[in-house]
């Protein structure tokens, strides 16, 4: 069910009751989903530089686009009960000595109804996917394998779903140049891929926006993909003189055929949610109105399944796949690591920097 009017009054006043201070990331996104559940759109001048907390508010509401009253409303109810029902997100795991502290600071993670939601939670920057939120993602998808619920799904928070690989990952060179970067970058990506293939539990998109790079070639490793007609799929890698990732090179292909595969992953052609399900990439499409609260009663009632025998499927039909994968993920990164010391990737990086390109 949508979150009632009654449903985001309860949650307002739920903040105020909060035992701990949320951080100030997280009280802008309260406020401009607020702005946005209550006003819609941004729709006052932007503030000068100087002025930093209006201009930090200003920031968060805009960056919510056109993302309609509704869905505001209940993305401030969900991020309002995660802060309240489970402030430790992988409470229901035991940490490891060498695990980084519960708390993450680029995700919500919130587990009730059977179903573990790992949502990305960098709207201002399109929730394109920092260092620090690769390990996060794979910390919280270790911690969902491990607890009681039936099904794990990830989403993005704000208008897009993932903007994919933060480009600014790749401006932080260490003391051993570009190639220790391309070589500490490749054994990241590479372990967080994997974290995909292994993944034991129905694993589902709810892409909620506009995915791009590495969210959408992952895909192709989710159970199942649910979009709304707002998203679109695009995987802009020769642009970026980059090339695919995330076992895309082969599943792709097994999904579209390769001529179609070609178009997206050599060519960057953008679909829309319609022809990216007409190509078997995404399972259904909802019309963004009614997406969230068709697509959650769908999950809550396939969560009601018995959660041993989803994995035990599931299982079934992806073990035999499992060895290729690594494989085909192993041999992805090798050529990614060339590719990023190339002089097409470090000019297109640069040009995105300088903001002299864009998709
Ligand atoms: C360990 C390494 C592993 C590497 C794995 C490799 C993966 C490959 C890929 O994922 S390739 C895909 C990379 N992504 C992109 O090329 C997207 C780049 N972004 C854009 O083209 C645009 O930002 C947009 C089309 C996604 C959105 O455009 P729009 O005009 O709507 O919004 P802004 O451009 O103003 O964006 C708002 C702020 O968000 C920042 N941002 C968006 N995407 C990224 C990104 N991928 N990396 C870093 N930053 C991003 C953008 O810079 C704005 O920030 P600002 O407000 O501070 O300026």
């Amino acid at each position: 069910m949508r979150a009632s009017q009654k449903d985001f009054e309860d949650a307002m006043n739920q903040v105020k009751l909060l035992k701990k201070d949320p951080g100030n990331e997280v009280k802008l996104k309260l406020y401009a989903l607020y702005k946005q559940a209550t006003e819609g759109p941004c729709n006052v001048p932007k503030p000068g530089v100087f002025d930093l907390v209006n201009k930090a508010k200003w920031d968060a509401w805009s960056t919510l686009g056109n993302l309609p009253k509704d869905s505001a409303r209940q993305n401030y109810v969900d991020l309002v009960s995660s802060l309240s029902s489970s402030p430790e997100p992988s409470s229901q795991v035991e940490p490891r000595a060498d695990e980084k502290p519960a708390g993450y600071e680029t995700l919500v993670v919130t587990s009730e109804d059977g179903i573990t939601k790992i949502m990305f939670n960098r709207p201002t920057k399109k929730n394109a996917i920092s260092t620090r939120m690769y390990e996060e993602i794979m910390l919280a998808l270790k911690a969902a394998s491990e607890d009681k619920s039936a099904l794990t799904v990830l989403t993005g928070i704000g208008d897009y779903y993932c903007s994919g690989n933060d480009l600014t990952n790749f401006t932080d060179i260490p003391p051993g140049g570009v190639e220790e970067k391309a070589k500490s970058s490749h054994i990241l990506l590479r372990n967080f891929v994997q974290c995909f293939i292994d993944f034991p539990k129905p694993l589902i998109a709810v892409v909620n926006g506009p995915a791009v790079g590495i969210s959408v070639t992952l895909l192709g490793l989710f159970d199942a993909v649910y979009a709304s007609d707002r998203a679109t799929f695009h995987t802009p890698f020769s642009a970026l003189g980059q090339s695919p990732e995330g076992c895309s090179s082969y599943t792709f292909p097994k999904i579209m055929g390769s001529a179609k595969a070609t178009e997206m992953l050599v060519f960057g052609k953008k679909l829309t949610a319609g022809e990216a399900c007409a190509q078997g990439l995404v399972t259904e499409v909802f019309p963004d109105s009614t997406f969230q609260r068709e697509v959650w009663t769908r999950l809550k009632a396939y969560a009601k399944l018995p959660a041993n025998t989803l994995r035990v499927s599931k299982n079934i039909i992806r073990s035999r796949e499992r060895e290729k994968l690594r494989a085909v993920n192993a041999e992805e990164c090798i050529t990614l690591e060339e590719r990023w010391q190339s002089e097409d990737c470090m000019n297109a990086i640069m040009n995105f920097l300088s903001r002299k390109a864009k998709l």
